[in-house]
């Protein structure tokens, strides 16, 4: 579909039928209670792969021509592309969310650019929100892991948890070999090598006819061996599950290609700290997938996400991280780098009482925005144009191409 059509099919998404709830006004943040409008989604853009006029910025860096956004503010030889920060949230000249120039440490061409941020000042780039946090962190622990060799040829170590919180399946895609999970390796009481070994409590590689665990039979913080080198935070993506976007190829949303791109950048030879996506299982924002269904049923009626949301009673975004906040601390992580456009979650994941820090921020722009293949629908542009205007999500609508 020509880029002309689909800027035309964006704004007649935008009308509303009159039976529908008046259609609520683009707001800031902090006009909507936390538990009503904490995070939101949108889905991406597909079909038309010609050249985006505006070509935003690549988070792993190698459209080295394009300033970021968070770049304005530094002196240019060229003018620079619109911001892909939202003013409401971090206004370019803010302290703390400026993006690494020349002038800061060099950040290999391979490598992710980071927009440094700190939650615990109003201006540090994550928003103006307070998600309600629970005081306690839910208890996790890590059932088994399991190499997983990828189609990509990047392999990763799949863990699986259980917590006290829920009974879902909730999983950390580990990316590289120095994040170990401390309760995966606690010793548990009565076990056998063998057990250990199924279970995934090893160090190095299985092979076959080995029988030892490598750990030490005696740890009791589960840890073996001498420390890692220490490479900085590695890069986090909180994923929720979105079994339509992942599963069945749905283009109403961007969570499949999100969820490959988190991988590939994760898998970037030059990423040696590694990388951990914590794989939710909260579907639909937390509302399931027949929930779901029947929003995305209100969407074709001509409501957005977020009123479809609030038209079947559910918050407009029903989601938690204390469990990754746990996850991550269980995988060793007090600081890291997260993937997101969401400024709620980087304090959110953060835990009550700052467990965890979030050191930056990677910006998460649809490839089809930086001309880099993805793919375009009326759909999708909907869903990300509702993420910007309701839910406060730091990317800049006049960067998507027409
Ligand atoms: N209720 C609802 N959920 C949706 C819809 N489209 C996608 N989702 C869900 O939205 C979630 C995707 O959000 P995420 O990708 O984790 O993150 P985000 O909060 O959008 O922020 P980012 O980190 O910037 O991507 C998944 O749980 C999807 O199943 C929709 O139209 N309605």
């Amino acid at each position: 579909m020509p880029a002309s059509e689909l800027g035309q099919t964006q704004s007649d998404g935008a009308r509303l039928p009159s039976f529908y709830s008046p259609r609520p006004e683009a707001h800031s943040s902090t006009s909507h209670s936390d538990g009503e409008l904490e995070h939101a989604d949108f889905s991406l853009s597909t079909g038309n792969h010609s050249a985006p006029e505006t070509v935003a910025e690549d988070a792993d860096g190698s459209d080295a021509t394009q300033p970021t956004p968070a770049q304005a503010s530094t002196p240019l030889t060229q003018p620079p592309p619109p911001s892909l920060l939202s003013p409401a949230f971090t206004p370019p000249a803010t302290p703390g969310t400026s993006t690494p120039s020349g002038a800061g440490p060099a950040v290999p061409s391979s490598e992710p650019r980071g927009i440094p941020v700190d939650s615990s000042i109003p201006t540090g780039g994550c928003g103006t929100k307070h998600p309600r946090l629970l005081e306690t962190l839910p208890e996790v622990e890590c059932i088994v892991r399991a190499r997983i060799p990828t189609t990509t040829g990047a392999e990763m170590f799949l863990h699986l948890y259980k917590n006290n919180v829920d009974n879902k399946e909730h999983l950390a895609i580990v990316f590289g070999g120095n994040i170990r999970s401390k309760s995966l390796d606690a010793v548990r009481e009565g076990e056998t090598e063998m057990d250990r070994l199924v279970r995934g409590a090893y160090t190095g590689r299985l092979y076959p006819g080995r029988t030892t665990s490598g750990l030490p039979e005696t740890a009791s913080d589960g840890q073996s061996g001498a420390a890692p080198p220490d490479y900085g935070p590695p890069l986090v993506r909180i994923h929720s599950e979105c079994y339509t976007g992942e599963t069945v190829w749905s283009a109403r949303c961007d969570c499949g290609e999100q969820l490959d791109e988190a991988a590939r950048l994760m898998s970037l030879p030059g990423n040696k700290a590694g990388g951990i996506i914590i794989y939710l299982r909260q579907e639909g924002r937390g509302i399931g997938l027949g929930e779901k269904l029947k929003a995305y049923n209100l969407q074709d009626l001509g409501s957005d996400t977020v009123e479809a949301n609030l038209l079947l009673r559910h918050p407009a975004d029903a989601r938690s991280y204390g469990l990754a906040t746990a996850m991550l601390l269980d995988l060793g992580q007090k600081e890291i780098r997260l993937l997101t456009n969401n400024p709620d979650k980087i304090r959110a994941v953060e835990g009550p009482h700052r467990e965890i820090v979030v050191k930056e921020r990677v910006a998460m722009v649809p490839l089809s925005w930086k001309g880099k293949g993805g793919f375009r629908t009326p759909e999708v542009e909907g869903y990300l144009k509702t993420k910007i205007e309701k839910m406060g999500h730091m990317l800049d609508l006049a960067s998507l191409p027409r």
